[in-house]
């Protein structure tokens, strides 16, 4: 068996996120010391693997609960997460009790705000069982819930204490899901790192599938990235403070994603989404004269040999605005995008012109 990989964070609070295969035996040490009571948050179809961490973590002595909640985005609402402290409180959860999270996104963002929320903070150990929750929502301490205005707009920045990505369980997860952690992937070759779109490029067959061989690599290559971004800038400050773009650069591609998600009252996949939201604002950019038109049209190209979507028709223009116009980005009145100036060359694009915005939006219409 090949050792697992290690990926420090070094922030504020620092921790490791480890990647590799059979990594239960992970968890508990990460929880670090004075814990007694453990809630293992996992969605309904994720029970039998939060119940073998509650028997790890009771064989560890440990009085471990399971705390099951909906699938997918529909644990992302105040009524779940409310449900959730309430069994907290059941179960007399104290400042030096914990939380582990386990699933995909979605549910990894409702347990760390829970943590971030009760008693004002406890500890969040986050155990991914998506790609996308491995490279990009498990890591970084963003957590939150939509509210019927949109996407993600109550939360906290709250880190975890350890992260740990067992590629085994990707095994069982459908193509769609696997194939929608590839946009954030795909979105890390495009603000930071070349070598993801080559190795996506080399083979895109083989980056489709986790039997593909190119998994660990690419699982790797996207956690250093943002690794290295949450641990300069973790609370999405220092592009509004001068000091360069900062965290933002990981929502390139996520202002329209985000809207066209509320739009469809996320029956779409959030992967799905950014990925339209990569083409759209790759259109922005290069409307806008600022990328080349070869960098734009390479979106499009590696995105759909993934078999993702780089077009939509569903809720009109006006719609999307207004979902758009709720984006973190925004100031105010002014909306603001991550933008390329070239390949791996994030700035910000403020205030584009309504024809622009309109024009990009015709680009990713069919
Ligand atoms: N906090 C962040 O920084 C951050 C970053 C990116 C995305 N997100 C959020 O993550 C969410 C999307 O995450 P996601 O794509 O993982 O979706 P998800 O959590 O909805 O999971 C997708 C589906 O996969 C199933 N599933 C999970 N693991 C499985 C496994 N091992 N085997 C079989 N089925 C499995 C789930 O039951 C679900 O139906 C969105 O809410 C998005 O906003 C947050
Ligand atoms: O970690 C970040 O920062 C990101 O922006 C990563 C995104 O992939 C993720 O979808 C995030 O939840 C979006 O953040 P939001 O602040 O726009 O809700
Ligand atoms: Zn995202």
């Amino acid at each position: 068996m090949t050792a697992p990989v290690r990926i420090h964070v070094a922030s504020g609070r620092p921790y490791d996120v480890v990647i590799g295969t059979g990594l239960a035996h992970e968890i508990a040490p990460m929880l670090g010391t004075g814990v007694q009571r453990v809630a293992i948050v996992h969605q309904s179809a994720l029970a039998a693997a939060g119940e073998a961490i509650r028997k790890e973590l009771a064989g560890h002595g440990y009085e471990a609960h399971l705390l099951e909640v909906p699938d997918a985005e529909q644990s992302k609402t105040a009524e779940v997460a409310a449900r959730c402290w309430s069994a907290l409180g059941g179960w007399g959860f104290t400042r030096s009790d914990a939380v582990v999270g386990v699933g995909g996104g979605a549910t990894t963002d409702l347990a760390g705000f829970v943590a971030a929320t009760w008693l004002r903070g406890v500890r969040v150990v986050q155990v991914p069982t998506t790609l996308l929750g491995m490279v990009d929502a498990a890591v970084g301490g963003k957590t939150g819930i939509n509210t019927a205005e949109g996407k993600n707009l109550v939360g906290a920045f709250h880190e975890p204490a350890g992260v740990v990505c067992d590629l085994a369980t990707l095994h069982t997860l459908p193509a769609a899901d696997y194939v929608s952690g590839l946009a954030e992937v795909v979105k890390c070759g495009f603000i930071a790192d070349r070598v993801i779109l080559d190795l996506i490029e080399s083979d895109p067959g083989a980056a489709r599938t986790p039997e593909g061989g190119r998994t660990l690599e690419l699982v790797e290559r996207s956690i250093r990235i943002k690794a290295a971004v949450v641990a300069d800038d973790l609370t999405e400050t220092s592009a509004t403070g001068g000091g360069g773009i900062g965290r933002e650069v990981l929502n390139y591609g996520h202002t329209f994603a985000h809207a066209l998600e509320r739009a469809e009252h996320y029956r779409w996949r959030h992967g799905a989404a950014v990925s339209v939201g990569l083409v759209y604002v790759a259109e922005l950019a290069r409307r806008a004269g600022r990328l080349d038109e070869h960098t734009a049209r390479r979106h499009r190209d590696v995105l759909e040999s993934l078999g993702l979507p780089t077009s939509y028709s569903g809720a009109d223009w006006p719609t999307l605005l207004a979902g758009m116009r709720l984006d973190k980005k925004a100031r105010g009145d002014l909306l603001r995008f991550v933008v390329l100036d070239g390949l791996a060359k994030p700035g910000l694009l403020e205030g584009p012109d309504a024809d622009l915005l309109l024009a990009a939006y015709d680009s990713v219409t069919p």
